[in-house]
């Protein structure tokens, strides 16, 4: 769980994020939208303990992020960040090695296969495809079995069907217990896979809630200029939104 209060983070002269308050449960998938330079990785990395707040606090687990030392922030708190950087050609199955606490060869296992890199686990990872270490990153992360996993846009460089994939793995993880945080632009996505959104604007919390209290015509058109509407269907929740931006 993490507990966000009068949460106030400066980068430079901008004020990146400002008066979050917010609360996220274990055992569910939270996504974090809003429009470019909203401040959704600003809130995460604040979140991970990674940027010091000029105000407020960051409890992770009960505890004040900032009071923990490294070593404890790492087990509790799994993070995948934006820039999907890799500094050396290890295999797929090393880069996955990585993320587990001791090696943890059945751990490894698992999550090659829920990442469907089972066949390229001995692959240097500077031989694979944009989106094939984008999920070997996912497997990194998803090895560390921390109780917090805090994703910067994981869909990132996803085709469609693992776009899908990757929000089940991560609405399975929240079902077993963590407490599951991904920055995401596909407002779809996220009105049909998450069980709340946090919607930033300028820095502030614009809305927080349900998909379907949170993502209402207001909020589209005011926070991202879109025009569109959620409507129940018998597949689950559908956005529809118009072609052009109001
Ligand atoms: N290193 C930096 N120096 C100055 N300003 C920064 C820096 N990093 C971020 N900002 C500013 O902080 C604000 C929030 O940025 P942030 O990256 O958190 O937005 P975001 O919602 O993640 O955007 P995107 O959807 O484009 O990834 C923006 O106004 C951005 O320009």
């Amino acid at each position: 769980m993490i507990e966000v209060s009068a949460l106030e983070v400066r980068i430079g002269a901008t004020v990146a994020v400002a008066s979050v308050e917010a609360r996220f449960d274990a055992g569910r998938l939270y996504g974090v939208v809003g429009p470019n330079g909203s401040g959704k990785t600003t809130l995460i990395r604040a979140l991970t303990g990674l940027l010091t707040p000029e105000a407020g606090e960051v409890r992770v687990e009960g505890h004040d992020v900032a009071s923990l030392s490294l070593a404890q922030r790492a087990a509790r708190i799994g993070y995948l960040p934006q820039e999907r950087t890799i500094a050396w050609d290890l295999s797929v199955a090393e880069i996955v090695r990585l993320g587990t606490k001791d090696g943890n060869e059945a751990v490894v296992g698992e999550v090659l296969t829920q990442v469907g890199l089972e066949t390229l686990a001995n692959r240097g990872v500077f031989s694979l495809s944009g989106g094939q270490r984008a999920r070997a990153l996912l497997g990194r992360l998803l090895a560390t079995r921390c109780p917090v996993l805090l994703l910067d846009e994981p869909l990132m460089a996803l085709d469609p069907a693992w776009q899908r994939q990757v929000l089940l793995i991560l609405k399975d993880m929240a079902a077993r217990g963590h407490t599951v945080i991904a920055s995401l632009h596909d407002l779809g996505l996220a009105a049909q896979f998450c069980d709340a959104v946090c919607v930033m604007r300028d820095g502030r919390v614009a809305a927080f809630g349900a998909p379907e209290q949170a993502f209402t015509p207001e909020v589209l058109a005011e926070v991202f200029g879109l025009s569109g509407e959620l409507r129940t269907e018998a597949e689950g929740l559908a956005l529809h939104l118009a072609a052009r931006p109001l």
